[in-house]
């Protein structure tokens, strides 16, 4: 079963508590936290005071999608924040498995994130280490960009790796996902949705979310 994962960025930030309870009320499991810097992104968001404050409203999995240079700095604030997975970038890794480690060390749940341009096998080596592979199909920093296609046939090999060795790793991906690409995504492989404007601009955001975990 698929599982939906509607991103606050597209959401009212005036509104927030709002729009998240929209979100746990239509049915979405996970709620997905766009965390950027301004460095390694051109665009700044929030920080771990929001989350916590989040947190206190919501029971939904809280995917913190770090899109910060030097993650390992922030971690265990995120954690603390309540973070259910915290997913780093490749990108901005000098050693991915210590970094990785790191988060499982504070009982969270360990996410890769790989820009559009990064090839499976950029990813393939971290998999041992891993709950999630997310595959970027926007470049990252701003909800509303078209979809980048050139993700799926990497993710279609990462879903046959992961299924001939039986490794429990979810893939998410992230960015330009709406009703007409969402199909090709889970014929790819993918298991986890983000989906930002297409739920949050749509005219019934609840409508939205439920189409999704009806694919
Ligand atoms: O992290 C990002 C963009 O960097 C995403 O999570 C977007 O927020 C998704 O928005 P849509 O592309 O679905 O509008």
């Amino acid at each position: 079963m698929v599982i939906i994962a509607p991103s606050i960025l597209s959401a009212d930030f005036a509104e927030l508590q709002q729009d998240i309870a929209l979100a746990e009320k239509a049915g979405a499991q996970w709620l997905h936290l766009d965390i950027m810097d301004g460095h390694f992104v051109p665009n700044l968001t929030i920080g771990p005071v929001v989350v916590a404050a989040i947190r206190t409203h919501a029971k939904l999995f809280f995917d913190a999608h770090l899109m910060i240079e030097n993650p390992e700095k922030y971690l265990a604030a995120f954690a603390e924040a309540g973070a259910d997975l915290i997913c780093v970038h490749l990108e901005t890794l000098k050693d991915p498995v210590k970094v990785l480690r790191q988060i499982k060390a504070l009982g969270k749940k360990a996410g890769l994130a790989v820009n559009p341009d990064k090839k499976f096998a950029d990813l393939q080596p971290y998999l041992p280490e891993l709950d999630l592979a997310l595959f970027m199909s926007v470049w990252p920093g701003f909800a509303g960009q078209k979809f980048i296609a050139d993700c799926l046939p990497e993710i279609a090999k990462c879903r046959a790796y992961i299924t001939d060795r039986r490794l429990p790793v979810d893939i998410e991906i992230d960015g330009g996902i709406n009703r007409a690409t969402a199909p090709a995504a889970i014929d790819a492989g993918v298991n986890v949705l983000v989906a930002g404007s297409a739920i949050y601009k749509a005219a019934d955001p609840s409508a939205e979310i439920q189409h999704f975990i009806s694919l």
